[in-house]
């Protein structure tokens, strides 16, 4: 029988339990889809308005050398402000780009052959939608973190999964993975995914399109999440 005296004698105790918490959920910024000259300004801007923990360049429909283009201009910014640099879609142009990592949805290629080609170091996240059968795959294929979502609807891509936030607990029960939430993530909407677990909060038309600017986008979230209890 258990009490807690035995609890006291185990000198590990308390470090185990600090290892075992998960950090503060934080903030990951996804661009526009079109590279506006104008960009590395307001991502400066955001990432001067608070911590942000990895950013995402993810264009559609424009040519590789667009992309590579891109991707030089605002590795360097994001080298500078300590952000982790993820490509979408292609872990070819990530090797080329030096990037941190790749994001990878359903049909973007495998995770074995990105891991083969960006090494051991790199990040890999995988888009889960709503399942948690593609969670439990990806993370059996070594995946750095799973991404579910849309939790709410949102103008900046098509959707057709709308998980509930009770997946990101289930999934902070079954895996030390980070979990990601994404779709129409707002100030306002935030915090149920936070107290569900989200590991990070993926925005994007949030920030960019705040009627103040980024920064007021970054602080916004900041404040949403400063506001969150310890967990
Ligand atoms: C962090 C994160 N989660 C999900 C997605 C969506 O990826 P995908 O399903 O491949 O769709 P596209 O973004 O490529 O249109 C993402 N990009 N990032
Ligand atoms: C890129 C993307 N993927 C989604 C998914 O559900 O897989 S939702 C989404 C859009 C995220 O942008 P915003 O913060 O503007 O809604
Ligand atoms: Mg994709």
């Amino acid at each position: 029988m258990m009490n807690d005296d035995d609890v006291a004698l185990d000198p590990g105790f308390a470090d185990r339990f600090e290892r075992d918490k998960r950090p503060p959920c934080q903030l990951y910024l996804i661009s526009p889809e079109r590279y506006d000259p104008g960009f590395p300004e307001t991502l400066k801007a955001a990432l001067d308005a608070g911590p942000v923990a990895a950013f995402q360049l993810r264009l559609k429909g424009v040519e590789d050398m667009e992309i590579l283009r891109a991707g030089a201009a605002l590795k360097p910014i994001l080298a500078a402000y300590d952000v982790a640099f993820i490509l979408n879609d292609r872990a070819d142009l990530a090797k080329e780009l030096g990037a941190d990592g790749v994001h990878l949805g359903q049909t973007d290629g495998s995770i074995a052959a990105a891991r083969s080609l960006l090494g051991h170091d790199a990040q890999i996240g995988v888009t889960c939608h709503d399942s948690r059968h593609l969670a439990m795959e990806a993370g059996e294929a070594g995946a750095d973190y799973v991404a579910f979502g849309a939790f709410h609807p949102t103008a900046t891509k098509e959707t057709s999964h709308r998980p509930d936030p009770s997946i990101l607990s289930w999934w902070t029960t079954i895996s030390e993975i980070p979990c990601v939430a994404i779709g129409g993530i707002t100030p306002a909407n935030a915090a149920p995914l936070v107290a569900a677990g989200a590991d990070f909060l993926v925005v994007s038309s949030a920030v960019w399109t705040h009627p103040e600017g980024a920064g007021a986008g970054v602080k916004a979230f900041q404040s949403i999440l400063e506001q969150m209890p310890a967990r």
